[in-house]
């Protein structure tokens, strides 16, 4: 049996996946945290992939491993000296410190440009916004950097000593065309004041090249990787009028298209994907750690989180949290703080506050998908992935406050599957077709109660944010 392997560096972790390169199958994982933290030393990568290769014992599979691929998080900033060494931490999507350059560089250029040039309207996410930061705030070091890349671009690097990206992780950076698939130097001029040497991008089914001896297979190719979501939707075989809502570090919601998309508002991001396709995509800072840092609130594990949800009243008995606890991204908040409305004695319970916490989560993602609707994408089956979607007391809420049949794929690691079906294609030329399962589906309930609970929601977060 052929093999393929597939790693997704995501925020808190690095997953690695070990499947059939004919059908999918699972056949090894292991997975290593990453520290907390919006600002990492990218060498904390490698050392989490190194971690999590033996863990799931890769190089058991030695000469049956036909390729490689590698996801990632997407939009952080690893700027390198000549030797390769990175001259400052690797900023991540979920760094807000940037937040006055982005200004800065939309009231210069303007919404509609950015949105016309390059699919994106600049927030603190994205990479361009963080070098404008290294350069206002550490000329010194700026004048170090000799080239720039991503996070899945710095492990390609490890992986098989090439420096190379695709267009899907590098239609995150704010400098790069999707539709023409170039990169756009003069922006980087502009905010960066010099053009370092930018990774070069390959197409979704090219390789990178052979996978150094001490990954321990000597037989791989290195596929080109992919932006995490991209990925995402390259596991699960997403189609077009298919919407993912996916609840990890970052909550997403995206879908495939044959169209880029340039809105101007910046709400929803023009990405590429990683078949060629473009993936628009609106993205949330607060998502599951909205749930673990309630857990932690409460002192209990989330187990005992989903336990409480499931015990409260439907609506959390008007308990309403707001849950920019990290500032957030869509709406674009930058500096915002969580707000609890709705506090009375008779509502200030674990089960109302848990029960809330989730319906926050869902909300949000709503408030994006009713985006995503808005600007013409078609929305007609949503799937719901990620970390965050094992608690049963979202996945059962989830249907009644989108207004819409929520389907949940069966338990995997998808992006870490999109990155080895990239791999099976980059090996073998062939995109393989493997199935899909759906393990549960959840219909909205009679009751309006999830209208109802949308309506206060909204009301509440224009009142309090304006927005
Ligand atoms: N049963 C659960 N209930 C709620 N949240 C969960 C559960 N299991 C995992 N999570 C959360 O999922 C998140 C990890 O999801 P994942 O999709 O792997 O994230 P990433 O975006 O880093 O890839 C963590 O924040 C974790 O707390
Ligand atoms: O910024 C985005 C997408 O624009 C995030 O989706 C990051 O790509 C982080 O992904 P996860 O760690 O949550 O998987």
């Amino acid at each position: 049996m052929k093999r393929v392997v597939g790693v997704d560096s995501s925020t808190q972790s690095t997953k690695v996946v070990v499947v059939s390169a004919e059908t999918g199958e699972l056949l090894a994982a292991g997975s290593a945290a990453h520290p907390d933290g919006t600002a990492v030393d990218p060498r904390v990568w490698t050392s989490a992939l190194q971690e999590a290769w033996a863990a799931g014992r890769v190089t058991d599979f030695g000469s049956s491993v036909l390729a490689a691929s590698v996801a990632a998080q997407q939009h952080g900033m690893v700027a390198l000296d000549h030797g390769n060494h990175p001259v400052f931490d690797a900023l991540l999507w979920n760094d807000t410190r940037s937040a006055p350059e982005a200004e800065r560089m939309v009231a210069e250029l303007g919404a509609a440009e950015w949105a016309k040039r390059t699919g994106l309207v600049p927030v603190p996410s994205f990479t361009l916004t963080k070098l404008a930061w290294l350069s206002r705030q550490h000329p010194e070091l700026a004048a170090q950097v000799a080239r720039v890349c991503l996070p899945h671009d710095w492990l390609n690097l490890q992986l098989a000593g090439t420096f190379s990206t695709d267009r899907s992780d590098a239609s995150g950076t704010g400098y790069f065309d999707p539709v023409g698939n170039t990169y756009l130097p003069e922006l980087m001029q502009r905010y960066f004041g010099a053009v370092p040497e930018l990774p070069t991008v390959l197409a979704p089914e090219q390789q990178a090249g052979r996978l150094l001896d001490e990954w321990g297979l000597p037989n791989a190719v290195l596929a080109a990787g992919a932006g995490d979501n991209a990925a995402a939707a390259l596991g699960l075989g997403l189609a077009e009028g298919e919407v993912v809502l996916s609840v990890g570090t970052s909550g997403t919601v995206f879908s495939s298209s044959g169209t880029p998309t340039h809105d101007a508002s910046g709400q929803i991001a023009g990405f590429a994907d990683a078949t060629g396709q473009y993936l628009p995509l609106l993205a949330m800072l607060n998502s599951a750690r909205t749930l673990s840092a309630t857990a932690t609130m409460l002192q209990v594990d989330l187990a005992e989180l989903d336990r409480l949800a499931l015990a409260a009243p439907v609506d959390a008995d008007g308990l309403l949290l707001l849950p920019y606890l990290d500032g957030e991204r869509t709406p674009n908040l930058p500096t915002a703080s969580g707000t609890l409305l709705g506090l009375r004695r008779s509502t200030m319970t674990p089960e109302n506050l848990a029960r809330a916490a989730v319906l926050a989560v869902l909300n949000s993602l709503a408030d994006a998908v009713d985006l995503i609707k808005a600007a013409g994408v078609p929305v007609q089956r949503v799937l719901l992935i990620g970390g965050g979607s094992k608690s049963v007391a979202l996945r059962q809420a989830a249907a009644s406050v989108l207004g819409v049949d929520i389907e949940i794929p069966a338990a995997a690691e998808y992006v870490a599957l999109g990155a080895a079906r990239q791999a099976a294609w980059a090996a073998t030329g062939e995109l393989p077709q493997w199935k899909r399962r759906i393990e549960q589906r959840f219909a909205p309930e009679q009751s309006d109660w999830g209208a109802e609970l949308r309506g206060r929601y909204q009301e509440s977060r224009k009142a309090v944010y304006g927005v």
